[in-house]
């Protein structure tokens, strides 16, 4: 259950890339600008459509090509996936799933789950609530086939709704009917958030006792509105100030997870160091609970290891990583380090890039 093959053509400062990925840790080390965190964006961009560099997609095209082309062979037990990517400046993208035009990108998404963490990823635990929706419902898409749905359904009656709000309507009628569907659909949404919390939380203990020992990290999933009380009863008490506001206060839009370390919000309290440990502790279990519910593996890519983390905590990470029996691939500038972190693994293949080119692969 991993990337076997992987190539990618006019993206960035790569003219024409393969790779042949171990199941295991794949470390790819090169000097600053060879194209280390292109080979993970254009795998990223392969599982989720965009990149986690820029939201300008064009940018990752090549200077002076039209288009940039990403293929990958995922093996899933005793059958293989082939995907292709192709996107070209003015927005067109072509996609193939194993000899098919697969209609939406989320069938990317199911057969390559990824799992990104980088120097920026602390923003999982120190940026605003939107981060902490998506790392959950990263989560409940891959367990609960009903979540697309539900998740779609949701973001358009919100859409119609604040488009409503905004013609100032000027009594509480003219939503009601579209309140009803909302609060519907928002709370199976709340009820697939809650239960998948509710599942990772025993999936995270044994991350935290490995990589964060002597802490206590509590998560609450907050839904969005005032628990005790209806959607639709608080969006008709709020109506007057959505109307004011011209937008939706109160639904899974809010929803959050509130993490503390001993009580107190963690990025008040954590080192950077342990920042970035809380957030693979949190991805690792991710992937624990997908592999236990769904049987699926998930493959890591990791942009700059060692970055924040002194020698013992990268070997308890990559230990951790290793035990999960992932996929991993991890950018490092200096290859003396990456030795000492997979030391004790025995699944490695070292790639060196230089200049955008393979130097060869050891391992
Ligand atoms: N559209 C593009 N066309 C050509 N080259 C590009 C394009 N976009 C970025 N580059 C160049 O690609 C190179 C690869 O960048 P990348 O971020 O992958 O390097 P890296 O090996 O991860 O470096 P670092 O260790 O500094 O993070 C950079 O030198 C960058 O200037």
């Amino acid at each position: 259950m991993s990337v076997s093959r992987f190539a990618l053509e006019r993206f960035r400062n790569i003219d024409s890339l393969q790779l042949e990925p171990g199941p295991g840790f794949n470390c790819i080390v090169g000097p600053n600008g060879s194209g280390k965190t292109a080979i993970l964006e254009g795998l990223h961009f392969l599982g989720l459509g965009r990149s986690f560099r820029t939201h300008q997609a064009a940018r990752a095209i090549q200077d002076g090509q039209g288009d940039f082309l990403l293929f990958a062979r995922k093996e899933e037990g005793d059958r293989a996936h082939q995907l292709g990517m192709q996107r070209d400046r003015a927005g067109n993208l072509s996609l193939r799933l194993d000899g098919e035009n697969p209609d939406r990108l989320a069938a990317f998404a199911e057969v390559l789950p990824l799992q990104l963490i980088t120097p920026e990823s602390f923003d999982l635990l120190t940026g605003g609530p939107a981060n902490r929706r998506q790392f959950i419902d990263w989560g409940v898409f891959h367990v609960e086939s009903a979540f697309l749905g539900c998740w779609s359904r949701v973001k358009r009656l919100l859409k119609q709704r604040n488009a409503l709000l905004k013609r100032r309507p000027k009594r509480y009628d003219e939503l009601s009917y579209w309140d009803g569907e909302f609060a519907r659909y928002s709370g199976q949404l709340t009820a697939l958030r809650q239960a998948y919390v509710a599942e990772l939380l025993p999936a995270l203990a044994p991350m935290l006792e490995r990589l964060l020992p002597q802490y206590q990290v509590s998560l609450e999933f907050a839904q969005g509105w005032d628990k005790s009380l209806p959607l639709d009863g608080v969006l008709q008490q709020q109506f007057e100030r959505d109307q004011a506001l011209g937008f939706t206060q109160a639904g899974p839009h809010k929803a959050d997870l509130r993490i503390k370390v001993d009580g107190i919000p963690v990025q008040e309290f954590f080192s950077r160091g342990e920042l970035k440990l809380l957030v693979c502790a949190l991805k690792l279990a991710q992937a624990a609970l997908l592999k236990d519910k769904r049987q699926r593996q998930v493959s890591f890519l990791i942009d700059d290891l060692p970055a924040e983390l002194d020698g013992d905590k990268r070997l308890a990470l990559t230990t951790a990583l290793a035990d999960t029996q992932a996929q991993v691939f991890v950018t490092a500038i200096d290859a003396d380090k990456v030795d000492d972190m997979v030391a004790p693994l025995s699944d490695v293949r070292l790639f060196h890039v230089k200049q955008g080119r393979l130097g060869g692969a050891d391992g």
